[in-house]
């Protein structure tokens, strides 16, 4: 029987398991897990991530684009914009939870770490950038939280029951259906793609995980 081989997706979780664990069980979601998370911290992560979301928006809209005009499946578009869609309910929910925690997002500024990563969505929202390495970079920011926030939900979690709605947001089943469809999706481009587009998905991929850990700690404890 022919041996199959492994998805590149798959190989490279693996190969960087470390920085994958790094960033998707980092002590900010483990004290979120276990409860003993400082509620200055959970403040922090929201006004941030509430901008951060607000430039995310752009760059999903640029991955549409792309998908648009270089995509061999039509369907692809279709889950990129129930994904986008789906942000405009992330606004709101960002609002709501920022009044109920008495966080003033108007005056909230972006920290280094979020400008950091903005700055790479934007270098990847130019022209010259393509496809395959667009769509692996929503995939592998949507999995990072993903991941986090499902091991939140997860029996035995001891997450206070005001922050749980947090963890549901990006920890439901249909959030990880969804991290499923763009896996697929990456996997599929990546197949087809030149040693150089692989080279460069995987080296932003890595940069994604940096950026991600470097997120959470802007959050911690006298961060
Ligand atoms: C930093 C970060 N990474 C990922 C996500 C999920 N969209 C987010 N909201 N913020």
């Amino acid at each position: 029987m022919e041996e199959k081989k492994m998805e590149v997706i798959e190989a490279w979780l693996r190969k960087h398991r470390l920085q994958y664990t790094g960033a998707t069980r980092h002590p900010f979601i483990l004290s979120l897990r276990d409860g003993t998370i400082h509620m200055s911290s959970f403040k922090t992560w929201l006004a941030q991530d509430y901008l951060f979301v607000r430039a995310f928006v752009p760059f999903v809209a640029s991955v549409l684009i792309k998908a648009w005009k270089e995509s061999d499946d039509s369907s692809d578009m279709e889950v990129i914009l129930r994904g986008m869609a789906s942000l405009d309910d992330e606004i709101a929910w960002f609002k709501r939870e920022a009044s109920k925690w008495d966080v003033p997002l108007s005056d909230v500024a972006p920290q280094e770490a979020n400008i950091n990563y903005c700055k790479l969505l934007e270098s990847l929202m130019r022209e010259d950038v393509g496809y395959t390495v667009a769509i692996t970079v929503l995939w592998g920011i949507e999995a990072v939280y993903q991941e986090s926030f499902a091991y939140c939900v997860e029996e035995g979690s001891k997450t206070p029951p005001e922050l749980k709605e947090t963890c549901e947001r990006w920890g439901n089943e249909g959030f990880g259906q969804y991290c499923q469809s763009l896996q697929k999706i990456a996997t599929r481009r990546l197949q087809k793609a030149s040693e150089d587009e692989l080279k460069k998905a995987e080296v932003t991929f890595l940069s994604v995980l940096e950026l991600e850990v470097e997120f959470w700690n802007m959050s911690r404890v006298n961060a």
